[in-house]
């Protein structure tokens, strides 16, 4: 069976192969201090064999929950930021339908959004939208006390315990939290909410594949056993492959690239269901990586949308970027370029071609440009997209995370400075108990 890929030779006009090589063992040893938990931030290392410590109670219990959210509720309001969201968005939209919420003959709910934003107008169609279904809640917080999901479960909780009997309102809420941390925490005890637990050892941005990814996940009507199953391979390839493993080549690879002169990374998908796995993966790197002054900046394009808006830049702008190709081999499903006879687009030189041939095509054409433009490429390759190679390209990001922190000599595991906005706005928000930082920023405005 064909499994994840990498090719990196499109790199090798920038940087030498011999010095991309020469990452093999500081990356086992890299590796080694993954497993054997001895390197920097090492009491969050719980998702390295995550996939392959889920059990079948586990997966099940989530599927019969999942089971009981889609027999009561048309819409599920999955509510989350940051890591406590992008996983099951990225999943949920990269398997869903394109046009999902419009369809009307359904087996699953649909689910949407809340607390990933602060937006007023957001809030209010939500709620306004809300009155009328039926609608249940995933409320997820790993630390259980950020303000924005914090902000969204007061509102749609109220609103939902307005609707429907306390029993039957509390019956409609899963929190997905600490184990004994937290408002959340708190909250789901003393109401009885269904509750799953956020292992310590795992941070928000490795979480997918814990029940913050996978209850959301299965209530979209997704297979979860197939994601884990290719999040498992993966862990079992990368570990057997080691240092020759696709993880470490990408991991060695971009680092090298960094080290001369390529500060952005931008990752390119030709799927635009793959959009949020694209955001999930920012999350992954920016979070990881951006300390201490270093870090490659992690950004994305979707294409061929974005050729028509950032091609440009791409092709000719600062030359210190390099693109990072997701690209599936096989698209799911056959649209025929039909002849016309008139032919006054021009275009029956494609008929009878697959649409899926124009877009290799385009993704072809494009990374050649781009490599003569100056613009190395990696190109990351899955034979189809699926829930089981979604599990395999979802691991394979968060292994070869975990190594390239450690080549940047960084800790990958923490992100203290995502708190320098919280601070501010707390201290402008007038939150009791910062007192002293209210008083010091108001001094600044
Ligand atoms: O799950 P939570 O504790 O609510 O955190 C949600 C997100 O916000 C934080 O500020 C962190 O920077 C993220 O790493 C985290 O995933």
């Amino acid at each position: 069976m064909e499994n994840l890929k990498i090719d990196i030779s499109k790199t090798f006009t920038f940087v030498s192969e011999e010095k991309v090589n020469g990452y093999k063992s500081q990356v086992a040893s890299h590796l080694k201090s993954l497993y054997e938990k001895t390197g920097r931030g090492s009491d969050f290392l719980g998702w390295v064999n995550l996939p392959s410590s889920i059990d079948e109670a586990q997966l099940s219990d989530i599927e019969t929950t999942a089971a009981n959210l889609k027999s009561k509720a048309d819409v599920v309001v999955v509510i989350g930021i940051g890591g406590s969201y992008l996983g099951a968005r990225a999943v949920i939209d990269a398997m869903s339908n394109s046009f999902d919420h419009l369809i009307t003959e359904r087996k699953n709910p649909v689910v949407i959004y809340a607390g990933q934003n602060i937006g007023e107008d957001y809030t209010a169609e939500l709620l306004e939208l809300l009155k009328d279904k039926s609608f249940a809640l995933v409320v997820i917080s790993k630390s259980g006390t950020t303000t924005e999901p914090a902000l969204a479960f007061r509102l749609l909780k109220d609103l939902l315990e307005s609707k429907y009997s306390a029993e039957e309102a509390k019956d409609r809420i899963v929190a997905i939290t600490d184990a004994k941390k937290g408002a959340l925490r708190t909250l789901a005890d003393q109401k009885g909410y269904k509750t799953y637990v956020i292992p310590d050892d795992v941070g928000g941005r490795y979480s997918v594949l814990t029940p913050v990814g996978l209850l959301p996940i299965a209530v979209a009507g997704i297979d979860i056993r197939a994601l884990v199953k290719g999040a498992k391979d993966m862990e079992e390839i990368t570990a057997k492959e080691g240092e020759n493993s696709a993880a470490a080549t990408y991991a060695a690879v971009r680092n090298e690239l960094y080290k001369n002169g390529k500060a952005t990374e931008i990752l390119v998908n030709y799927q635009p269901k793959l959009h949020f796995v694209a955001e999930w993966w920012k999350q992954l790197y920016g979070e990881s990586e951006g300390k201490e002054n270093k870090g490659i900046f992690p950004a994305a394009v979707d294409f061929s949308t974005d050729l028509h808006s950032m091609g440009q830049w791409i092709q000719e702008g600062v030359r210190n970027i390099f693109e990072t190709i997701i690209t599936v081999s096989k698209a799911n499903k056959t649209v025929i370029v039909p002849t016309d006879e008139a032919d006054l687009d021009g275009l029956n030189f494609l008929a009878g071609k697959r649409v899926d041939d124009v877009n290799k095509m385009a993704e072809l054409g494009t990374l050649l440009a781009h490599v003569d433009g100056g613009v190395p490429n990696i190109k990351v390759e899955i034979p189809v997209l699926n829930e089981y190679y979604l599990g395999q390209l979802l691991y394979f990001f968060e292994i070869a995370c975990g190594i390239s922190g450690y080549i940047l000599d960084i800790n990958p595991f923490d992100q203290p400075g995502v708190e320098a906005y919280k601070k501010n706005m707390f201290a402008l928000l007038e939150k009791p108990g910062f007192e002293a930082e209210t008083a010091a920023i108001k001094a600044k405005l």
